[in-house]
């Protein structure tokens, strides 16, 4: 995909000897929630961390056109590339507001940008306007997800790389989350969505890539992955009839 808005190319990423994402090749599309489902193990959250520049990485990786390799995280940040981690990484014994205001840091001494900024977020999670004088570690998981969220969406941002969001959740609030997601992409942030909770990302998710030992084994439209028999037995709980 020449327009795509992120595109990786051959990627390589090992820890010492141990190569856990091995020539993976990724065109994500402007608009778009394109997701990396996979089981335990199967390198998803180190190829997000290596997009993410927290990895060292050898491959070719362009953003807005641009090599990845050459920005720096500050270039990231300034051009919306934002990722949400996997453990959600919040300050536990901070409030809930003082948590979001980081995630507009660099643009703290705008004064306009981040007030606005945070009427965007308390309008699409209307609980974390509730809830801002709260510590974060007094939300519940999903209240929690939705503020390491509304803290990326601080920023801005024009791409979200999503690691597993369905982490620890129950099922109604997976749901919730990942509508809220969808409501991103509908405003036209653009989302990289890594899940292991395969059903539910394929559910949300415009285009889908399915990861196994550190290799893309399949990859297209996510309805169409939705009903694939290999992806349904392998990841979808199902058996091919
Ligand atoms: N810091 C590390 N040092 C050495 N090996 C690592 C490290 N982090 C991950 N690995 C290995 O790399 C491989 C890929 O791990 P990764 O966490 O990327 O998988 P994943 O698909 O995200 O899995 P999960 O869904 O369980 O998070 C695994 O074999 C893992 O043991």
């Amino acid at each position: 995909m020449n327009d795509a808005l992120l595109s990786l190319e051959a990627i390589h990423v090992a820890y010492g000897k141990v190569e856990a994402v091995r020539g993976v090749n990724l065109a994500l599309g402007e608009g778009q929630i394109t997701t990396v489902i996979g089981a335990n193990g199967a390198g998803k959250t180190t190829l997000l961390s290596a997009a993410a520049g927290l990895l060292p990485w050898s491959g070719r990786a362009r953003y807005q056109g641009e090599d990845l390799s050459r920005m720096t995280v500050e270039d990231r940040v300034e051009r919306g590339f934002c990722l949400v981690p996997e453990q959600r990484a919040l300050f536990g014994d901070m409030p809930v507001l003082d948590n979001l205001l980081l995630g507009a840091f660099v643009r703290r001494r705008d004064k306009a940008y981040v007030k606005n900024s945070l009427e965007s977020v308390f309008e699409q999670f209307p609980r974390l306007a509730e809830r801002q004088a709260q510590l974060a570690q007094t939300l519940s998981g999903g209240e929690r997800q939705m503020l390491a969220i509304g803290r990326a969406l601080m920023s801005q941002p024009r791409l979200l790389l999503l690691d597993e969001p369905s982490l620890g959740l129950a099922p109604t609030i997976v749901r919730d989350v990942l509508k809220r997601v969808r409501g991103l992409r509908d405003q036209g942030v653009s989302i990289l969505l890594v899940e292991q909770n395969a059903r539910a990302a394929l559910d949300v998710a415009d285009y889908a890539y399915v990861m196994d030992t550190g290799e893309f084994v399949l990859e297209g439209k996510a309805a169409d992955m939705a009903s694939d028999p290999r992806v349904m037995a392998t990841y979808l709980g199902g058996g091919v009839e």
